[in-house]
């Protein structure tokens, strides 16, 4: 018997991986399902521009479905970039040998303005194509060339998905709504004639690939056996987070980042651990007199680009306290358990992404001068010196106090200090890479 799960991707390949066929394969893994592709066509492009495309001859495209559906076994499939009416024609005929369900994204030009879908192929694709869909995934240009009207708002979505339903025997349609009025993206779900709306905010990140992953997301759920109301919540939750983490490449649009859906949690659990281990040698190694008046916290935070809020900052729940002769940590690491220092490395990170560990210990001068004559690279921020709108913004010191610190060297400092202000207990921070590295630090401070 089969445990994993299969996804077949009938699509074209984006050479700059952003989209096609490659942005469905990252998908289908970040979902623990196996990938299966058939390629229709090939496209030169990049972030900006398609340059060359390059169809498959419409049999080898039938014999990639068929070899490994034979061979392997499909459990659902989407279709993209289809590119000539033959192609078409000669997947309908196959897919219907099996029955999948399938997904079919009506993939028709591409967020650069290339069509990637022929002219003439448009009423292939609706006579032999969207009668097999389990559901299609139309954006508001494509969902207008298939009904002829005009769609600004969700309610011209909502007629618009009802339509193209009714007219060509698709069983489900969602239009989506990254391209429609509003500051939320709002798609709008047709299924056995009711409607079910997906809402997002709408962010300014990476769109690059967004309609292939989030119909990739939705085929692998399918084939993981969630409903399809389900599988469209789950993708509409993990494409609004590849949108908002993609990484700034190229020169056009950058692409969705399909792995920040298993690389969050698999750092958090990384942080914990280490975290956890750095927390418990801390203990260990017992600094009393390294402890401040208000306690210790001792963070690490996710790499670059995913640390953003406090929330994607671990730290000692309850910081860490003297508690007669011994150092003691007052609850476990849990992620948004700092503030001060979650803001301070936040900030320090803004400078030096790698350097994304802190803890702050007691003021002393001797200590400052402990660390100069160690060689470590010393600033310091003054909060007297702290602007008026500064100090009237809630949280907004730490973050002033950092950058002035960072800026006042150009080298990166190992230490930052201040001398406190008026019910402001003076501080020392300590930087690193991570715990360990912020640990080392601290024992040639003790
Ligand atoms: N700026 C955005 N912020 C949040 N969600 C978005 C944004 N843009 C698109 N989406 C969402 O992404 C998904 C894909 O929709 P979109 O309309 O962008 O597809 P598309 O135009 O087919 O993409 P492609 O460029 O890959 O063809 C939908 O769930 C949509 O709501
Ligand atoms: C190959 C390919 N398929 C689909 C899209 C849609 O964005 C694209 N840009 N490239």
């Amino acid at each position: 018997m089969r445990l994993v799960r299969t996804a077949l991707t009938i699509a074209g390949s984006d050479s700059g991986g952003g989209a096609g066929i490659e942005a469905d394969l990252k998908t289908f893994t970040a979902f623990g399902v196996h990938g299966l592709v058939a390629i229709t066509s090939v496209t030169a492009q990049n972030t900006q521009t398609v340059t060359a495309i390059h169809d498959i001859p419409p049999e080898v495209v039938s014999e990639q479905i068929r070899v490994v559906a034979e061979d392997i076994g499909v459990d659902a499939a989407k279709t993209g970039m289809l590119s000539n009416a033959e192609i078409i024609k000669a997947v309908a005929k196959t897919v219907k040998n099996y029955d999948f369900p399938l997904v079919v994204d009506p993939v028709m030009i591409a967020k650069s303005g290339a069509p990637l879908l022929r002219e003439d192929a448009v009423d292939a694709l609706i006579k032999y194509i969207l009668p097999l869909a389990t559901l299609v995934t139309p954006n508001r240009f494509e969902a207008e060339k298939l009904t002829g009207m005009e769609i600004r708002n969700v309610n011209d979505a909502k007629l618009a998905a009802k339509k193209i339903a009714e007219e060509t025997g698709a069983k489900a349609v969602i239009v989506k709504g990254g391209h429609l009025e509003g500051k939320e993206a709002i798609d709008v779900l047709y299924h056995n004639g009711a409607y079910k709306l997906y809402r997002a905010p709408k962010v300014d990140g990476c769109t690059h690939g967004t309609g292939c992953s989030f119909s990739a997301a939705i085929t692998a759920n399918l084939a993981k056996g969630l409903s399809l109301e389900d599988a469209v919540s789950v993708a509409k939750e993990f494409i609004t987070l590849g949108i908002s983490t993609g990484h700034k490449i190229g020169h056009g649009h950058c692409p969705v980042n399909q792995s920040a859906w298993i690389e969050i949690p698999a750092e958090k659990w990384r942080i914990y651990e280490e975290l956890t281990r750095a927390v418990r040698e801390f203990e260990r190694i017992n600094p009393i007199k390294l402890i401040p008046e208000v306690g210790t916290n001792f963070v690490y935070a996710l790499p670059f680009p995913y640390a953003r809020t406090k929330e994607d900052v671990a730290g000692v729940k309850g910081r860490i306290v003297r508690v007669g002769n011994e150092v003691r940590a007052v609850g476990s690491v849990e992620f948004g358990a700092s503030d001060h220092l979650a803001r301070a490395i936040l900030t320090f990170m803004r400078f030096y992404p790698k350097y994304r560990s802190a803890i702050n210990v007691r003021y002393s001068e001797e200590i400052v001068e402990l660390a100069k004559e160690q060689g470590f690279t010393v600033s310091f921020y003054d909060r007297r010196e702290e602007p008026i709108e500064v100090k009237e913004k809630e949280g907004a010191t730490i973050p002033w106090g950092i950058e002035v610190a960072v800026k006042r060297i150009n080298k990166r400092p190992d230490v930052i200090y201040h001398l406190g202000d008026i019910g402001k207990e003076p501080m020392i921070l300590i930087f690193g890479r991570n715990p360990r590295e912020v640990l080392d630090k601290l024992r040639l401070l003790i």
